[in-house]
């Protein structure tokens, strides 16, 4: 607890903790002294707003989650709402200390890269004037930056290693309890003295393609009707949203509740065993509550134990980590408690964890090290794969229907994530993991800055995982878990007259099915655009040469840009871009038997039909 002389006025900056409930850093901002007033801030910040790839989908849960807050404030008083200042939180924030006399500045902590910079100049600026930061962790079940410390200043990179550190940080903290009430804020006038300053932005405005009204959201400090309102998706010049997941606390603890009042669920939870196919979410679906704070973790951590206490030990053997629900959250910590120890985690080049392989459609960098955008185009193939994929239009209905709800809905399954990040990347496409989860940045609403580039470095055989050769079926695997391919059927809608047996593979059907089904493959629906066994062999022998390199992200030969060579040479001493398939190979051997017989020349033919 701080000690304020007297009358201490303090701003709380929310930022990804949008909730009042189990949240440490608000009930540590509450437990200040003497507190005479007290502001809920957002910074509307441009370098989010621009900085940052983010879809319709993100955008509307976002402001459905801090308008939802607002409403918490104000129920717990009157006077109360978040007040959203539309600026960077450098210029803003200092604005609103000298304005209201702010003695405290009180946030979560977040360990992020991108967070940690931006926080360390806004204490500098506190401390320059006096301002008094509490910064306090509760956005995961460990502090990730407390984690690397315990760890020698080095990443978690298994979940065993993460569990081996934090067994020895004591248990996960209880909950904390819901505020009762909340203090008046003070006078909220604030002159805009920096004008365009408060919102300059000079980077690439990486949104720029999904507005098409014109963008107001900065025009005004307060809002256009100066009252600190939330912004609108058309005062950002944005269109509608598509996905039919609501944002806030509201939402997020329905959600919660409905899945802990199931003590058999909770207590027999195990993730192999839901299913990526199914209509219905079978998993929890928090991700995008937890991402954005609208739930706090050690919420969930403890509902799930209670309700395993309630269980009453039928309907299955309860199960354990990495399975269960604890392993889930525990994976999340894990990834946090990598990124926090690489800066360059979100990409290859520099990037201690990560594996080089020599993908297709890698990021570039100029000579300072800056990432080259807009990107130079690559290869004609890779970039039509690539777009296939985002567009889903594969001619793989299980990768295009995965796709197509996570455009639209925002959400997909973790075993469907898992599916289609395989294949564009070490599975069949062997195109750069940053592509693909720069698709996810865009369009996931519980994109995360840890668990994105992490799990797409599991997926791609980059770093935490290892075993490139075993890669999804595109049509045998999920029919493991759903024959009728009903979610194929509900976002591939042209495929859906298919019967079970060419569902996921209709391509296979004859024309006359293809006739009866009203869909022609080839024009109805594509082609698949390429061949599922041949790409995965070649991926797993390229592979193959980048484990036995043994080069990472941070090695000079990737800095100086000599990696690509040494790999191309260890591919062409093993053929690996010459490797064939069982089929190919039959195929080449029945024609070399055809060419024995004089059979597959021009003159073969000519001495045939005379015969
Ligand atoms: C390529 C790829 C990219 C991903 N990107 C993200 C991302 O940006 N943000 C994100 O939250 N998750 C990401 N995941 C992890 C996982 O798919 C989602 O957390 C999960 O599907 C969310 O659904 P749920 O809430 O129903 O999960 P549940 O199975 O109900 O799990 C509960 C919670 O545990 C956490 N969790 C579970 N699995 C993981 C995991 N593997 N990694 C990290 N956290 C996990 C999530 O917070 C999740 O909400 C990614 C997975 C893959 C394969």
């Amino acid at each position: 607890m701080t000690k304020a002389k007297a009358g201490a006025r303090v701003l709380y900056w929310f930022r990804t903790d949008l909730r009042i409930t189990d949240s440490p850093a608000l009930n540590a901002a509450l437990a200040i002294d003497h507190t005479a007033a007290f502001y809920p801030v957002w910074c509307w910040d441009p370098n989010y707003v621009y900085g940052h790839r983010v879809g319709l989908n993100r955008w509307s849960f976002l402001l459905e989650s801090m308008t939802d807050l607002s409403d918490q404030l104000t129920k717990l008083n009157k006077k109360q709402k978040l007040h959203v200042v539309r600026g960077a939180p450098e210029k803003v924030l200092p604005m609103m200390w000298n304005s209201w006399g702010i003695t405290h500045i009180v946030w979560e902590k977040d360990s992020n890269a991108y967070a940690k910079i931006r926080d360390e100049r806004i204490k500098a600026l506190a401390k320059d004037t006096g301002v008094e930061v509490l910064e306090v962790h509760g956005r995961h079940l460990f502090d990730p930056t407390e984690v690397v410390k315990a760890n020698h200043n080095k990443p978690t990179m298994t979940l065993h290693q993460w569990q081996s550190v934090t067994g020895k940080m004591g248990g996960v903290d209880q909950p904390q309890p819901t505020p009762i009430s909340l203090p008046d804020p003070g006078d909220v006038k604030l002159s805009d003295e920096l004008g365009e300053e408060r919102h300059k932005y000079e980077g690439v405005d990486r949104n720029a393609h999904i507005r098409t009204g014109s963008d107001t959201c900065f025009d005004k400090l307060s809002g256009s009707k100066g009252d600190y309102a939330v912004p609108t998706i058309a005062e950002m010049g944005f269109g509608q949203p598509t996905t039919s997941i609501r944002g806030g606390t509201t939402a997020g603890h329905e959600k919660l509740s409905n899945f802990l009042s199931h003590p058999d669920d909770v207590a027999t939870f195990s993730k192999p065993r839901t299913a990526p196919t199914s209509l219905e979410p079978s998993t929890t679906l928090l991700s995008p509550y937890i991402k954005f704070g609208c739930v706090g973790v050690r919420e969930i951590w403890w509902g799930c134990k209670e309700a395993i206490k309630k269980w009453d030990g039928k309907g299955g053997q309860e199960t354990k980590e990495p399975e269960n629900m604890f392993g889930q959250l525990e994976f999340r910590d894990m990834y946090a408690a990598a990124e926090a120890a690489e800066p360059d985690f979100e990409r290859i080049r520099g990037n201690s964890v990560c594996r080089y392989i020599d993908w297709g459609l890698q990021n570039q960098y100029d000579k300072d090290g800056q990432e080259i955008l807009p990107r130079p185009r690559g290869g004609d193939e890779d970039e039509e794969r690539l777009a296939a994929w985002r567009e889903g239009r594969t001619g793989f209905p299980w990768i295009d229907a995965c796709m197509r709800q996570l455009k639209n809905e925002g959400w997909i399954h973790h075993l469907a994530r898992h599916s289609v990040a395989c294949f564009i990347t070490r599975g069949q496409c062997y195109i750069s993991w940053e592509r693909g989860m720069e698709v996810f940045d865009e369009w996931l609403i519980d994109w995360d800055p840890a668990s994105n580039p992490g799990n797409w470095m599991w997926l791609s055989c980059s770093a935490f995982f290892s075993q490139y050769y075993r890669v999804y079926g595109l049509v045998s695997w999920p029919q493991k878990t759903d024959k009728s391919g009903a979610l194929v059927r509900k976002y591939c809608p042209e495929l859906k007259n298919f019967s079970d047996k060419y569902i996921y593979a209709p391509h296979l059907a004859p024309e006359s099915v293809q006739k009866e089904a009203k869909c022609i493959i080839g024009k109805d629906y594509p082609f698949p655009i390429l061949d599922e066994h041949a790409e995965k062999d070649r991926c797993i022998a390229r592979l193959k040469n980048a484990f036995a390199l043994g080069l990472h992200g941070d090695a000079p030969e990737v800095l100086d840009g000599t990696a690509p060579d040494l790999l191309r040479k260890k591919h062409e001493e093993t053929g690996a871009l010459d490797v064939k398939t069982a089929k190919e190979m039959k195929e080449e051997k029945a024609m070399k038997k055809r060419e024995a017989a004089g059979d597959s020349t021009l003159d073969g033919y000519v001495k045939k039909a005379k015969r």
